[in-house]
């Protein structure tokens, strides 16, 4: 459900390992796209798709009768097209999207509970997974979590191909705040790659943003294993070091000097983290978590704060020990 970027490319996925696929699109052109020229004429658009992939534009004929729904729009547009979906009742539900709702501070799997859907019903597939590259069927390795171990292991057999190597994981709520809270970090160490800094800054904000992002999570009852694996440090090194990431991008125009509003323009796709820090940085200060760099990135957002002077306070913070 959802044509866009990693919609399409784990369409792609699901088809390659040998499912029957039928991929929801908003737009015409684009379903016909996908239909007759095996292209989506708006994201990944050099990709050729597999032909096991049919479009279509009700929401309807694409649920009816699915197992699998894959949920691939944006995690503040997820509730509202849940609402209107009519989710066959023997499905399971794959959330893909990587976010924080900002008026109920849940992540994607409890926005999917919270609309009467048992969460025994639900995964979560995240990890370095830049849709670029798997649409390439570069070789990659994901998570595929649930709460239920059997569950996790038959979708993970599911969306197995050559090139996507799915783990399984019981951690959900790790998973999902590894994958929310990595684009806060991309869009901090975007500023950095902005502001002309190298690896060692880069690589001090990618450290000290996995240690914010385990403490959060930790509070909220995660694995803090989970942090040192593929939905925790494997994404966000990924997120953090591509230019393909759209979150890494949008703050390296806010740390070239462009605002906010400038920067949404220049960018191409959603780019998560500049909705959901907000909501990361109210979730830690309800469990009373220190998340600095997160804080950082809200203000630099809201226009309270340069990209030079948030890196500035950060260096200027009180050292202590690592751990
Ligand atoms: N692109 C990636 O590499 C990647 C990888 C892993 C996870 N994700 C996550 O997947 C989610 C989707 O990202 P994407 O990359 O596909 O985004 P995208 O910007 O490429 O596409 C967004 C899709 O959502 C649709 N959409 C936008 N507003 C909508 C609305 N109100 N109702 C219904 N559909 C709407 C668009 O038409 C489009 O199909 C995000 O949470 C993202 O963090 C993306
Ligand atoms: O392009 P981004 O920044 O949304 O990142 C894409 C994926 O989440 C990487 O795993």
């Amino acid at each position: 459900m959802g044509a866009g970027s990693w919609g399409t490319a784990f369409a792609m996925i699901m088809a390659d390992a040998g499912n029957e696929v039928r991929l929801w699109a908003r737009r015409t052109e684009v379903a016909e796209g996908i239909n007759t020229e095996q292209r989506n004429p708006a994201y990944l658009t050099s990709v050729e798709l597999p032909t096991g992939i049919h479009a279509v534009t009700e929401a309807d004929a694409a649920l009816a009768d699915a197992e699998l729904v894959v949920l691939a729009v944006p995690s503040q547009q997820l509730r509202e097209n849940l609402l209107q979906w009519q989710i066959p009742e023997s499905s399971r539900l794959i959330s893909l999207a990587k976010g924080i709702e900002n008026a109920s501070l849940l992540t994607m799997s409890q926005v999917v509970a919270d609309t009467g859907i048992s969460s025994d019903r639900v995964l979560v597939v995240t990890g370095p997974n830049l849709a670029g590259e798997i649409a390439e069927r570069q070789p990659a390795a994901s998570v595929v979590a649930a709460w239920d171990p059997t569950l996790a292991r038959e979708v993970s057999e599911r969306c197995r191909t050559r090139y996507f190597r799915p783990y399984t994981s019981i951690d959900v709520v790790g998973c999902e705040i590894g994958g929310a809270t990595k684009n806060a970090i991309a869009l901090a160490v975007g500023m950095g790659h902005g502001l002309g800094f190298g690896a060692n800054s880069l690589a001090s904000l990618i450290t000290r943003g996995l240690a914010e992002t385990s403490r959060l999570g930790e509070a909220l009852g995660a694995d803090p294993h989970t942090f040192a694996g593929l939905a925790g440090m494997g994404d966000l090194v990924a997120t953090c070091m591509s230019p393909l990431s759209r979150n890494r991008t949008f703050g390296e125009h806010l740390g070239r000097g462009h605002d906010v509003q400038r920067a949404t323009e220049l960018s191409r796709g959603v780019a998560e983290g500049v909705r959901s820090a907000g909501s990361i940085q109210a979730l830690a200060e309800r469990h009373g978590v220190d998340m600095p760099i997160v804080g950082h990135v809200v203000d630099v957002l809201a226009g309270r704060q340069s990209p030079r002077d948030a890196i500035s306070t950060m260096m200027a913070r009180h050292t202590r020990p690592e751990r």
